[in-house]
């Protein structure tokens, strides 16, 4: 098992007034992002995340960014998915599709969900089989550094108590470093059966947003954006990239215990 690794410089954030002003950040970023790897690869990989997330991104179904992005190059996955059935109220995969999927021209074959009619374990294995598939296809890139798949862009959101995917403090998931997606069966956020991509594949993305909303998430933020060292780091501390760049987008509620909490 993998030592927590803390890092030693405060990950860049930026603070925006309201949601609906990081909203319009986040499309930007996110639609530079697409076209920086349609042109460099021809491919975008986008890996999303249940709960508010899927909200934040509205503004990219608005002009000009609904008519300027190559929706047909993307690739989209789930950091983490619930294991209940696609059209279920719990579903990650339902979330984004009602609210953003359905509503953009990305080919169906294209959407990773995962396969409903699994255990968890089953769809953990049929995930990662899928993703090394992908890998062989070459849509996936490996990270040169360790093995593990390389994301062009992760967009997560984390819990109040500091979670980011399907891995919360103090479960042993956290220190998965063999695996590329795992299932957990006692997950303490409901419901509690879900599958998660692990640190490794997170933290070997090109780029990450963190975005993050809410007086709920402010002590986690706080924990989080620290640098003090500690033994037993919140999950979101420990997103960290060597090879890519980090951004944590944050409402002011968010960023109300920061001292450095100028907004945009
Ligand atoms: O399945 C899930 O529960 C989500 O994928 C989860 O990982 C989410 O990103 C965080 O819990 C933050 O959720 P909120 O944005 O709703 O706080």
């Amino acid at each position: 098992m993998a030592e927590a690794s803390i890092r030693s410089e405060k990950p860049k954030h930026i603070v925006f007034k309201g949601e609906e002003e990081l909203s319009k950040s986040l499309a930007k970023y996110t639609a530079d992002l697409s076209e920086k790897f349609v042109r460099e690869r021809g491919a975008f990989t986008v890996v999303l995340s249940g709960g508010s997330l899927i909200e934040s991104l509205r503004k990219l179904l608005e002009a000009p960014f609904v008519d300027s992005i190559e929706w047909a190059r993307w690739h989209v996955f789930w950091v983490d998915e619930r294991v209940v059935k696609k059209d279920h109220p719990d579903s990650n995969y339902k979330l984004a599709f009602d609210g953003f999927l359905s509503k953009v021209p990305i080919p169906p074959g294209h959407v990773y969900a995962i396969n409903d009619a699994l255990s968890p374990e089953g769809a953990a294995d049929d995930y990662e089989a899928c993703l090394r598939q992908l890998v062989k296809t070459e849509v996936l890139e490996l990270s040169k550094d360790n093995g593990f798949p390389k994301f062009d862009l992760m967009l997560l959101g984390m819990g109040p108590d500091g979670h980011v995917a399907s891995l919360f403090p103090g479960h042993p998931l956290v220190k998965e470093n063999q695996r590329w997606v795992t299932f957990i069966k006692d997950s303490p956020k409901p419901p509690p059966q879900r599958i998660t991509f692990t640190f490794p594949v997170i933290n070997s993305s090109s780029y990450i947003a963190q975005v993050v909303c809410g007086s709920n998430e402010a002590a986690a933020v706080h924990n989080a954006l620290g640098t003090e060292k500690t033994s037993d780091p919140l999950p979101a501390a420990m997103v960290t990239l060597k090879d890519g760049e980090l951004t944590w987008f944050l409402d002011e509620a968010a960023a109300s215990l920061l001292q450095d909490k100028a907004s945009l």
